[in-house]
């Protein structure tokens, strides 16, 4: 209840700093790649790392390259397909590239803010991509104006590269630049950095992000680094590890290097990876995230069977915890939805017309499986419910006599600052309908969540070493209240 002298805040409207508005942002993470690979033709080794990864940014792709002292750079809004071709990668000689898919959090989807930024130093220019959020953005920000730094784009992550060349330009070597600016950064952030003496990976204290390092088979010391592991298996690398929480490695002609930079890392993967974002043949703690998928989908049938003459999945996400469904409660798994492949990811459309339009294009019924048939169908997890709402019509039409959803996560009730842009608590229909509710406005028979309790027991780690914010508001990096208020629907302010 809000009492008489509080007023609910009315959402502030996305607006990007340039005026751009930036209504309807969907979520998503977004993917980067690194090579350090003497003689190899690197910029294609990073359009490939990069295709891999499209599913975590379908708005814009780029690679800059190193030759000596001088970069090489091309970026453009689409897809990575779109943005590259043959004669294209062709002008991006050197043994060094950095790539990036974006799916933008802060910043407007324009070609200006598309990644990798590259900023200018007195050692030579660095090419930084960037998956997460900074919530120090505006501080940052204005930090960085003082010292006249020429901001050009209005991402949080030129602000990181503009901080390395801040510190680097007052005298510091790379390493030192890097890790002076990282302790400016507060929120998260994977990057993989390219300088002319070699590439550096990093990730936040809390490692809220993925990133991985991997090895070209020929020759173990050239180096990958990619948001996930399917990044590697594209290229044939070997999965080395992972970048820690708080680490920066250092790739250069001698190596490897490891610094561990921050004073008390303390690991908070997004376990929203594990569940949705990540691919499901990318490796987490040792197994495919499609392993943990099943886990997630036997675990949601003993909390919470249902009577039903088939078990469906609903592509692509929501198949692995159908058929760990299906497994646990002897109910046969089945297709009832066929996805034209064509057609990204909907739930990264940059708008609401664009997401349910996609969807349309995207999942078309299986009449004779689903005619006359009681259903239990299983997705990964339901945010705006754009997605289930039209699917449930969609079964029903097809004939099914009754639907029975399960989710394999729990309600998403509260907005992501760490780079998935869940805009504000209101889009998320969990945050202000009950499970019933829901399950009226989707017009399902009877809908269920996995709980909390049931998502972290079927992980392989300490339950304490998961972000899981979005599902109960336990946020591990603090939020400016300036930057909490403009995405929490019922911010109280006493009038
Ligand atoms: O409740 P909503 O706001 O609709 O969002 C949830 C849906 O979005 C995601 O799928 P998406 O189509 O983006 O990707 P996928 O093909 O990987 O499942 C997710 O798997 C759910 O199906
Ligand atoms: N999704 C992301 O990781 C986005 C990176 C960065 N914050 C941007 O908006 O460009
Ligand atoms: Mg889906």
């Amino acid at each position: 209840m809000i009492p008489n002298h509080s007023r609910i805040l009315p959402n502030a409207e996305a607006v990007d700093i340039d005026g751009v508005a930036r209504p309807d942002k969907p979520e998503e993470a977004c993917g980067v790649f690194g090579v350090y690979a003497p003689g190899e033709d690197v910029a294609k080794l990073t359009y490939f790392g990069l295709y891999a990864l499209q599913h975590r940014g379908q708005e814009s792709a780029g690679i800059a390259t190193f030759v000596g002292d001088k970069v090489y750079l091309h970026k453009e809004m689409g897809l990575v397909s779109q943005v590259f071709n043959e004669s294209i990668l062709q002008e991006l000689p050197g043994d060094i590239a950095v790539g990036h898919t974006r799916y933008s959090t802060t910043g407007s989807s324009r070609v200006v803010n598309a990644q990798p930024a590259v900023v200018p130093t007195r050692l030579g220019s660095l090419a930084l991509s960037h998956n997460g959020n900074l919530v120090n953005t505006v501080q940052l920000r204005e930090e960085l104006q003082k010292a006249h730094c020429n901001l050009v784009t209005t991402t949080d992550s030129e602000l990181i590269a503009l901080a390395i060349a801040d510190e680097v330009n007052s005298g510091k070597a790379w390493l030192e630049g890097a890790i002076a600016a990282f302790q400016r950064c507060q929120g998260a952030f994977s990057l993989v950095i390219g300088t002319p003496a070699g590439v550096m990976g990093a990730r936040d204290p809390n490692g809220i992000r993925p990133l991985v390092i991997g090895t070209l088979p020929d020759n173990p010391q050239r180096y990958v680094l990619a948001s996930e592991t399917c990044g590697l298996d594209i290229i044939g690398a070997d999965y080395l590890r992972d970048v820690e929480p708080g680490e920066l490695v250092w790739i250069t002609e001698a190596g490897l290097a490891s610094f561990h930079w921050a004073q008390q890392p303390q690991r908070k993967l997004c376990i929203f990876e594990m569940i949705y974002f990540a691919r499901p043949d990318s490796v987490m703690h040792d197994e495919s995230l499609y392993t943990y998928r099943l886990r997630l989908g036997r675990q949601l049938a003993q909390e919470s069977p249902a009577k039903a003459d088939i078990v469906i999945g609903v592509p692509d996400s929501g198949i692995p915890a159908a058929i760990g469904f299906a497994q646990a409660s002897g109910i046969p798994y089945a297709e009832g939805l066929i996805k034209n492949r064509y057609v990204g990811r909907t739930f990264i459309q940059p708008t609401q017309m664009m997401r349910e339009s996609g969807l349309r294009m995207k999942l078309n019924p299986l009449k004779d499986v689903l005619a006359g048939k009681k259903i239990i169908i299983v997705d990964d997890s339901i945010v705006r419910g754009t997605t289930s709402r039209k699917l449930v019509r969609t079964l029903r039409d097809a004939g099914a006599i009754e639907v029975h959803m399960r989710v394999s996560s729990p309600p998403v009730t509260h907005p992501c600052f760490y780079g998935i842009d869940t805009d504000s608590q209101d889009q998320l229909i969990a945050a202000t309908k009950s499970v019933a509710e829901i399950a009226a406005q989707i017009e399902v028979d009877s809908l269920a969540y996995l709980t909390q309790e049931g998502m972290l027991k079927v992980t392989r780690e300490d339950t304490d070493t998961f972000c899981t914010a979005c599902f109960n508001g336990d946020y591990p990096i603090t939020v400016p209240e300036t930057v909490k208020r403009s995405k929490l629907m019922l911010e109280k302010v006493v009038v």
